[in-house]
């Protein structure tokens, strides 16, 4: 049996999604320890790169090349806005902060950046790359989810916790699965430097998300304020 192209794509990744486990602000969630403004941070810059986000799986609908691929792009999208942003919203109104005040956060660079190459890809290229641009960050949320889960107390008094379940529950390994399944099919009969092309894409983005977890971590916005 011919080897899975989400194969390939691991041993290029492992290195990059490893040194996610090494992140401060990765650890913190893990043990407990990260501090809650840089959480807040993170709970608003991702609210609204999920916003962005999903719309690649609208993309990735309109693109599909058949029923089925399309009805997984909606999947997709319906656990993005109601499954996976729930926790967003759970844990702001925890701290006092409304999802209108979540959806009305300003892109930090690093979230602009990232989401603007996903959708610039998508939107110029055939479903292959919006699959490709999507991969990273499910897999790699699953990845985190499931390596964290196993530290000792990290589903025990942990602050994060639900951060925890979400990112290792069957839900959302199910959703994972399904970009993974469908990198798989859209990868079928690609000549080798398409595949090469796809390759860097899931490359890129993996980088960007160690960017993202930099960016959290420092609580950056944009490197020179201007009066508005
Ligand atoms: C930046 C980022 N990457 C991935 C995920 C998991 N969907 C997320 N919520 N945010």
């Amino acid at each position: 049996m011919s080897q899975l192209f989400t194969d390939r794509l691991w041993n290029k990744v492992e290195p990059i999604w490893n040194s996610y486990l090494e992140h401060p602000f990765v650890k913190g969630l893990g043990d407990g320890t990260l501090e809650q403004e840089k959480f807040k941070h993170w709970l608003k810059q991702d609210y609204v790169y999920l916003i962005e986000y999903s719309r690649l799986f609208a993309l990735g609908a309109s693109k599909s090349e058949d029923l089925e691929m399309m009805t997984t792009f909606a999947k997709l999208l319906h656990g993005v806005l109601d499954v996976e942003m729930e926790l967003h919203r759970n844990y702001a109104a925890d701290f006092g902060i409304s999802a209108e005040e979540l959806e009305q956060t300003e892109p930090s660079a690093i979230t602009t950046a990232y989401t603007s190459y996903m959708l610039n890809l998508s939107q110029r290229g055939g479903v292959e790359n919006v699959v490709a641009s999507v991969l990273a960050c499910e897999w790699s949320y699953l990845f985190i989810g499931s390596s964290l889960a196993k530290w000792p107390g990290a589903l025990e008094d942990n602050f994060y916790r639900s951060w925890v379940e979400m990112y290792s529950s069957a839900e959302f390994t199910e959703l994972a699965e399904s970009s993974k399944q469908l990198m798989n099919k859209v990868a079928e009969r690609k000549s080798e430097q398409e595949l090469a092309r796809l390759e860097e894409i899931v490359v890129r983005t993996s980088q960007l998300e160690y960017m993202f977890w930099d960016m959290v971590e420092g609580k950056e916005g944009w490197p020179v304020q201007v009066e508005t």
